[in-house]
């Protein structure tokens, strides 16, 4: 992780982050991402198409919408991964996940040294191949909006953070606005698109819930019309579901800390120096936040509900001034596509709980197999 992301936001101290968080937030303002939802909109017909004709391996099909409405708002250029399934370099970022994982950290541990080298050997050879190769991939993409920038400076003030970093050439040099872009691409991709396969899969466990948010969707926006921002706030029940299903199944179940100084919680004191997990999982499904947590219960996020429950019961999106910083452009981007998906198709599932989904966790949280989610054009 250290290799691929040593520059970007991940790793940097408090005060170099500060600064650098501050200034990229700023392309997350609301006005630009409502300026993203046309390419949202269109990724996503794309995608119907996609669908009608391709009904396997969920994980890729989500995975490369999200890439390329990412790629395509940032910076301006689409790589039509959706349609180009020659390309399957998102299919061998798995391998770094799996490489990456708790499995290889485990055994690691439980076998010592040796096993550490065979697993090296077996599998870290090519997950350093793929990094190379992904990182080269979207690097290449922002010399080329460089050169676009070099040719045509931009002035205006609701940039991509992208552009924005590249009209501050002065401050942000190329390495560095390339490892920002490389970072926030890995964090959109899969934690978008795993959540988009598990919102589906929810939606097709549950057909009478389904059929609500169809009613919504048709209400408000159509069958047929273009899905604009202005159509996003009156998806209220929409909503409601799509944040149930992700307190359900959210696509990152941990998050970790280093404890700089020393916490007492309760009577629990963690000392400085600690490394803690905060397990969101486990936090989205404590019964004393959530009465019959396994329940599918997209009520639970009625405005009255929520007020009767501390804020950090649901973290999806982690909390406090590390949060996610794409939280409103996943959210955003997750309700366009459940929006153009559900008009046009009726999503079915075999499982009749979530327990019947027998998860893996590296990470993101992925089923162990191919998900059983099909979709059946509605007309
Ligand atoms: C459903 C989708 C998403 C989920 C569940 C998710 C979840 C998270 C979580 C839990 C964290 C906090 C990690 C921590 O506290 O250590 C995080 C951080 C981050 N996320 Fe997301 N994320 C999602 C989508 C996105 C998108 C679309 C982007 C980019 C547009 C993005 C960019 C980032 C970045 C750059 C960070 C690190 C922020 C920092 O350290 O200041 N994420 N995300």
């Amino acid at each position: 992780m250290r290799m691929v992301f040593k520059n970007s936001l991940l790793f940097q101290p408090v005060n170099i982050w500060k600064g650098r968080r501050k200034f990229i937030s700023k392309s997350f303002s609301q006005p630009i991402l409502n300026s993203f939802v046309q390419y949202f909109n269109e990724n996503s017909n794309v995608l119907v198409k996609v669908l009608r004709n391709f009904n396997h391996d969920l994980y890729s099909v989500f995975g490369r919408y999200t890439f390329d409405t990412f790629t395509e708002a940032i910076v301006g250029r689409n790589y039509h991964l959706q349609t180009d399934l020659n390309n399957k370099l998102l299919e061998e970022m798995d391998v770094i996940q799996h490489f990456l994982g708790c499995e290889y950290f485990v055994r690691g541990c439980c076998f010592g040294v040796l096993m550490r080298i065979k697993d090296f050997l077996c599998h870290g050879w090519h997950a350093l191949w793929v990094i190379l190769k992904f990182r080269r991939f979207l690097a290449d993409k922002v010399r080329c909006r460089m050169a676009e920038f070099d040719k045509c400076p931009v002035v205006d003030s609701q940039l991509s953070f992208v552009d924005a970093m590249l009209n501050r050439k002065d401050i942000f040099p190329r390495k560095i606005i390339e490892t920002e872009f490389i970072l926030f691409a890995s964090a959109a991709t899969d934690t978008t698109g795993n959540s988009l396969v598990f919102i589906f899969t929810l939606l097709g466990m549950y057909p009478e819930i389904q059929e609500k948010v169809f009613e919504e969707i048709v209400t408000n926006i159509g069958r047929d019309e273009p899905i604009e921002v202005d159509h996003l706030t009156k998806l209220k029940y929409t909503e409601r579901v799509i944040f149930e299903c992700m307190r359900l199944l959210p696509s990152v179940t941990e998050v970790s800390r280093y404890i700089s100084k020393d916490i007492k919680i309760g009577d629990k004191t963690f000392p400085k120096g600690t490394n803690i997990s905060i397990y969101i999982l486990g936090v989205h499904r404590n019964s004393k936040y959530w009465p019959n947590p396994d329940k599918f219960d997209p009520d639970r996020f009625l405005p009255e509900e929520i007020a009767k429950r501390p804020p950090y019961a649901y973290i999806l999106f982690s909390a406090g001034p590390r949060n996610c910083i794409g939280k409103m452009f996943a959210t955003m981007s997750i309700k366009v596509v459940v929006a153009n998906v559900i008009r046009n198709f009726r999503v079915s599932s075999k499982y009749r709980s979530i327990d019947e989904m027998e998860m893996r966790c590296y990470m993101t949280m992925r089923t162990k197999h191919d998900i059983d989610c099909h979709f059946t054009p509605r007309d």
